[in-house]
């Protein structure tokens, strides 16, 4: 189970260079932003996106937004500056992107002290390819810094040479084993990005199967997405009632000695109930958040 109750529905990338969408994201409905100096930032452009993401986040202005920097991978050009601009920045946390051993985020995570991070700063890692897929556990438990595992189903197509299918049959076994780390550490982990757009049917299956496998939320590339990931990942106003019943009884239950209870003609027990406070507490907090 994640160790953060902190809603993570809906993640935006936005390209570190892309100014207009920097200001845009201070009004989009996503719970996170994930501002980029990676993949969509080009070459010639890494050393201004790098400057002005870390002056959009230090000027403010995102609320309740979660502020992440995915920084170049260290084995770049850019990685080292990356991280130590970002680590002074006040970002929530940084983003690495193609890791593939936990020493890759214990060289990050020295580079981070070494420049100052805040010990609140946290680190995410993206899970692209197969050797990040088979390090997963240690990855997810190299530093008390590491908070979140993102899912890079894109490159991960790529290594792995498999199509994207609608059920993601040929994705299953490394969501799953990346699943599997995140919570085995207590760590919240975020499904990958829909790359078409205009298939409103296929993102929202995707969005409903990650709900399904136990991803906390997705990753999406465009503010149009941002309203129906939130949607599948907010939890159903039934369920929070039922949530609620089941506390209720089983706090009853309690009271006359008694350590399950029978609601409807279920049985609950303590572990029902630990499932049920968390979606309580989820639910409670993107209402605070509306
Ligand atoms: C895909 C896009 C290039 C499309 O951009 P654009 O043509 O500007 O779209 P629109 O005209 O429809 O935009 C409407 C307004 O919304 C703003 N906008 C668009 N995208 C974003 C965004 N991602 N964040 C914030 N704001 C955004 C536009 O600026 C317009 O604003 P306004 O004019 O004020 O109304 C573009 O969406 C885009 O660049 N998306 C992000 C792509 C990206 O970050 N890719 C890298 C991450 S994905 C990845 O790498 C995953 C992983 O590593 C893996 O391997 O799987
Ligand atoms: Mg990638």
């Amino acid at each position: 189970m994640s160790k953060s109750a902190r809603p993570r529905r809906s993640v935006l990338y936005m390209p570190g260079s892309n100014a207009r969408a920097l200001e845009k994201a201070k009004t989009v409905g996503a719970d996170g932003l994930i501002l980029d100096l990676e993949d969509a930032t080009a070459p010639d452009a890494k050393e201004i996106a790098r400057r002005q993401v870390c002056e959009a986040v230090k000027g403010g202005g995102y609320g309740m937004r979660e502020l992440i920097i995915r920084v170049n991978a260290l084995s770049t050009r850019w990685g080292y500056e990356d991280i130590a601009a970002a680590s002074q920045s006040g970002a929530d946390a940084i983003l690495l992107p193609k890791v593939e051993s936990a020493d890759a985020i214990r060289h990050m995570e020295a580079i981070m002290n070494a420049s100052g991070a805040p010990e609140k700063m946290a680190i995410w890692a993206m899970m692209e390819t197969p050797r990040s897929v088979l390090e997963s556990t240690r990855i997810a438990e190299a530093s008390p810094r590491m908070a979140c595992l993102v899912m890079g189903t894109s490159d991960l197509a790529k290594e792995l040479d498999c199509a994207h299918t609608r059920e993601r049959l040929p994705f299953i076994t490394s969501l799953g084993l990346c699943l599997l780390a995140a919570r085995a550490s207590g760590l919240s982990i975020l499904d990958g990005v829909y790359l078409d757009l205009n298939d409103e049917p296929g993102f929202e299956y995707a969005c409903s199967q990650g709900v399904e496998m136990g991803f906390d939320g997705k990753t999406l590339i465009h503010p149009k997405q941002v309203a129906a990931c939130n949607q599948a990942f907010t939890p159903r106003a039934e369920d929070v009632l039922w949530s609620r019943k089941i506390i209720d009884a089983h706090a009853a239950a309690a009271m006359r000695g008694e350590g399950v209870c029978v609601v409807d003609g279920k049985l609950i027990e303590n572990l029902h109930v630990e499932s049920a406070k968390r979606l309580v507490a989820m639910a409670e907090m993107i209402d605070r958040m509306q």
